[in-house]
């Protein structure tokens, strides 16, 4: 069943429907029996492991194996922060982020509901990630792109992998607007994170950062935030988790924005129960340039229920925490996972995170995603002859 979060109104699970007649967005009640959690341990590591909590036939899954990502203790970094800190890296995926769990799931929906068109805006991942699930589950496919803001890599991807391309001249939320128009009227099956299925197959972030500490919750979840579907996703997840009884406590979750696309951050840090959407938004993180958050409910409410919290982050500060992950611990992250870290640092030194505490960080998208960022981040290589002395007398020097 759908059900509208502010209302309640209920909608049937085959009803194609993004919002609620009272304006407000939905989420699916998973109604799941009693399952004792030994049955996930001897499945094979990726989403489908949850498939019992999963709303969608998984007989007809749509799947590349996404899921079981990487889990990284990070002793370097969290010794120099003082906390006990993991790294879920999401980058790790098919196409290379998080959003590969949540289009597994969509494009199943898709499949379930017999449509042949599926389409989404985005700042570049999302519709990496749907492109290569239409082509792996033989639906047409449209995405709209803000033109001139979509990290090459991303945009390699959604060409590469078949799908009509649109660039418009706006924004995210402007690209979003025109294709939920589209969307009403029929033309095709919208895979944003205004989808609930979408974000279905995404708690299964919250899923394996709890069995992945052994049926444990940390203290806090920290990640960056941009339309705020995959804050929301995770807290749903643990929720999930904690109600079937497989874990007791559940993590802060911790937001992280640009400090220029900070409508949530802004609206926690004044007290404020209501979001208000930035004009402008505007990062060098560009998967993170988004002003008016389509689960923007859902994030505040995950944020409160969780005594959670969120910061804001400068793009100089995410840049500086992506070559420190780089080069610290080895993790190659795109500008806005490396939000999550920068976030940590900053809630650290503000003393918002207490020492010792158990913190997982969420890096969502690989650095390869946008090689130009990485690039400009480093010196040229250095240009030699053959002869092995030239190098030799550098490498003395390192
Ligand atoms: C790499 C990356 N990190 C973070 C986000 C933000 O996630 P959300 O929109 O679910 O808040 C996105 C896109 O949405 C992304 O592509
Ligand atoms: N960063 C996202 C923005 C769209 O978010 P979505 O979760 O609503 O699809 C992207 O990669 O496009």
């Amino acid at each position: 069943m759908i059900r509208c979060i502010s209302c309640g109104k209920e909608y049937d699970d085959d009803e194609i429907i993004y919002n609620c007649t009272c304006g407000s967005i939905l989420e699916v009640e998973t109604e799941v029996e009693d399952i004792p959690r030994e049955t996930f341990e001897n499945r094979r590591d990726n989403i489908w492991k949850y498939k019992e909590f999963l709303p969608v036939n998984a007989d007809n899954r749509v799947s590349l194996d996404e899921g079981g990502t990487p889990f990284c203790k990070c002793e370097k970094i969290g010794k120099e922060l003082g906390v006990d800190l993991y790294v879920k890296v999401e980058g790790s995926n098919p196409t290379g982020s998080f959003k590969d769990r949540g289009m597994s799931v969509g494009t199943t929906k898709a499949v379930d509901l017999g449509v042949n068109m599926v389409g989404c805006a985005s700042t570049g991942n999302t519709s990496a990630s749907l492109s290569a699930y239409a082509a792996r589950a033989g639906l047409k496919c449209a995405v709209v792109l803000p033109s001139g803001k979509v990290a090459l890599g991303k945009l390699a991807q959604a060409m590469f992998h078949g799908a009509k391309v649109f660039a418009i001249d706006g924004n995210f939320d402007d690209a979003l607007k025109t294709i939920t128009e589209l969307a009403l009227d029929g033309e095709l099956y919208l895979l944003n994170s205004i989808n609930p299925f979408r974000l279905e197959g995404q708690k299964t972030i919250g899923f394996e950062l709890v069995h992945d500490l052994g049926w444990e919750s940390p203290d806090r979840v920290i990640l960056p935030v941009g339309n705020a579907g995959n804050i929301s996703a995770i807290w749903k997840g643990i929720t999930e988790f904690r109600d079937a009884g497989y874990i007791k406590d559940t993590p802060m979750m911790t937001g992280i924005q640009a400090v220029n696309s900070a409508p949530i951050a802004n609206a926690v840090k004044a007290g404020e129960d209501t979001v208000t959407p930035v004009e402008n938004p505007d990062t060098i993180a560009t998967a993170i340039r988004i002003g008016a958050p389509v689960s923007s409910v859902k994030a505040m409410r995950a944020i409160k229920e969780s005594n959670g919290t969120a910061e804001t982050v400068t793009d100089d500060e995410i840049l500086d925490a992506q070559k420190y992950l780089a080069r610290t611990e080895g993790i190659g992250v795109e500008p806005a996972s490396a939000a999550s870290i920068a976030g940590l640092k900053k809630l650290v030194e503000n003393g918002d995170v207490d020492k010792g505490e158990r913190v997982v960080c969420i890096v969502t998208g690989h650095v390869l995603k946008d090689p130009n960022v990485a690039i400009d981040a480093c010196e040229d290589p250095t240009p030699v002859s053959s002869d092995p002395n030239e190098i030799r007398n550098v490498i003395r020097t390192l």
